[in-house]
């Protein structure tokens, strides 16, 4: 048995992964696990609703919890052995296929600035690019309810915290955040940056110096698998037309409440 991934290219870090393995000749069957799609066509699960979360999609299959207990994309599965988190996946791909050195430096103070930024990334931008999709267009599509503009102000006012820290701190005047190469620290904070992109919120207007580095990154990965990778999340506001079964909206209320505070 090859090596499979479980994703849904709606979610950033399985872009990530989707786009890592592409670019680098990976074999992989990709495993399509669709985030939204069984509950909103309002299907009964094959394994009856998971207590512990408030709405179902195919992450919640008995199946796929067999890969990821955890129950979140993205997931590997490498014959028997399985493993959960991006981070994860991206290092054991580029250990286990020997991908070019850039990705992840041999050099240890190299290596150790990508691990920096995938340390930092999680509690800055990733905590805040994303909030930008809930509030934009998965809370209204789910409670028919518009959020005020200043939610969505706010999550901005934080984006653009972490943005000044990210081009002050990781990427100031170099190219790329290791320097003249692209690297996993760079993939990784690209897609996360395309959550905001694909609601209209233009993160990247008025920030020439991220612009061009989203250019580059752009470049880099090669602009038809970017594109590629990229397509739902840039077409997301076609969800808005999709009628949502009522008993999702219940079970999802909690988490929205939770968003919403
Ligand atoms: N830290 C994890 C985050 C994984 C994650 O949150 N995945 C989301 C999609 S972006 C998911 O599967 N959510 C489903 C859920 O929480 O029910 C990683 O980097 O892989």
């Amino acid at each position: 048995m090859g090596l499979e991934l479980y994703l849904d290219l709606l979610s950033q870090p399985c872009r990530t992964v989707y786009i890592f393995a592409k670019k680098n000749n990976i074999p992989f069957e990709f495993k399509h696990v669709e985030l939204f799609k069984d509950s909103i066509l309002g299907r009964k699960m094959p394994g009856g609703n998971n207590p512990g979360h408030s709405y179902e999609g195919q992450h919640y299959r008995e199946e796929f919890g067999k890969v990821n207990i955890l129950k979140k994309v993205p997931a590997l599965k490498d014959g028997v052995f399985t493993l959960a988190e991006s981070t994860a996946i991206l290092l054991y791909l580029s250990r286990k296929y020997n991908t070019p050195d850039h990705w992840y430096p041999s050099d240890i103070q190299k290596r150790a600035r990508v691990d920096e930024y995938l340390s930092w990334h999680h509690t800055n931008i990733r905590a805040n690019a994303p909030k930008t999709l809930w509030i934009k267009v998965l809370i209204p599509l789910f409670t028919g309810q518009t959020l005020p503009p200043e939610k969505l102000q706010e999550v901005m006012d934080e984006l653009a915290i972490s943005l000044k820290q990210f081009e002050e701190k990781f990427l100031q005047n170099k190219p790329f955040i290791l320097g003249s190469e692209i690297s996993l620290a760079d993939l990784v904070a690209i897609v996360e940056l395309m959550q905001p992109i694909g609601v209209g919120c233009d993160i990247f207007e008025d920030r020439p110096k991220l612009s061009e580095w989203r250019n580059r990154v752009e470049e880099a990965v090669g602009k038809e698998l970017f594109q590629e990778a990229h397509e739902i999340i840039l077409n997301i506001k076609e969800l808005s037309n999709i009628q949502i079964d009522p008993q999702l909206k219940e079970h999802l209320a909690p988490v929205l409440r939770k968003i919403m505070k």
